[in-house]
């Protein structure tokens, strides 16, 4: 039997979805595999082991060839940049990516601050508008950073809005709609080509069903 093929899983909110499309697409990955504490996960009736990743980590198992395929947000994507073939759009757990704060503020100072997780992207963003801007790098809870003074504006995902919307802030501009994307190793798409394509395949198959 050839080598398993590895995939790289996101924990957290993208799971369920990630691991519902797979079973329906034929691949059956334990949908309650976050139950459980372990973290790599063998499937060898179907040749294939899982690995519990944070969301944010997945791009780096796929990049280093830890991991044959992954599956990670495309703001992650946009974030990271990094060396990755990004081969399907799985549709799942949208959201956006958006500038947000306190509402009718414009922006006056000189290098106002923004606090986000993803500086690269809030970076690319302002430059293209020709702003320039401080970053203030924060790992969560970025909406707390306007009410307290900490920055002018915020550059945040959302998705129901409510975070917002209980915190009393409102949304200035979008900046990229954001979906969960399949990507895959260079060299793991070259060695695993008819395992992978045959993955494709089906997971293809079902996105169109699941989005006509
Ligand atoms: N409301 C949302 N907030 C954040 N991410 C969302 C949302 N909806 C969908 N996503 C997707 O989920 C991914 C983040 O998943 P999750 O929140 O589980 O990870 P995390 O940010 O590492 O979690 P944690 O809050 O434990 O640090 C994002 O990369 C994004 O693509
Ligand atoms: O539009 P909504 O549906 O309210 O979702 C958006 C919120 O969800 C995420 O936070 P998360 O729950 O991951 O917590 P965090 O602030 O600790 O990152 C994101 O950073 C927003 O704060």
């Amino acid at each position: 039997m050839s080598k398993p093929l590895t995939i790289a899983m996101p924990k957290g909110r993208i799971y369920e979805e990630a691991a519902e499309l797979m079973k329906r697409a034929g691949y059956y990955l334990a949908a309650d595999a976050e139950e459980s504490r372990k973290l790599i996960l063998e499937f060898p009736e179907q040749n294939i082991q899982i690995m519990m990743a944070k969301p944010m980590d997945v791009v780096t198992y796929v990049e280093y060839g830890a991991a044959d395929i992954g599956i990670a947000g495309k703001d992650v994507l946009l974030e990271q940049d990094r060396d990755v073939y990004e081969v399907l759009d799985l549709q799942i757990s949208p959201c956006y990516v958006a500038v947000a704060g306190l509402p009718d503020k414009p922006l006056g100072r000189i290098a106002p601050k923004i606090a986000t997780k993803y500086p690269k992207i809030a970076s690319d963003y302002f430059r293209e508008q020709g702003e320039q801007i401080e970053i203030i790098p924060l790992n969560g809870s970025i909406e707390l950073a306007p009410l307290i003074g900490l920055a002018d504006r915020i550059v945040d995902i959302v998705s129901s809005g409510r975070t917002l919307r209980e915190n009393g802030l409102m949304e200035y501009q979008k900046i990229a709609d954001i979906t969960s994307r399949l990507i895959v190793n260079p060299v793991s798409y070259r060695l695993k080509s008819n395992d992978i394509d045959e993955m494709v395949r089906k997971l293809s198959g079902v996105v169109e069903v699941e989005s006509s």
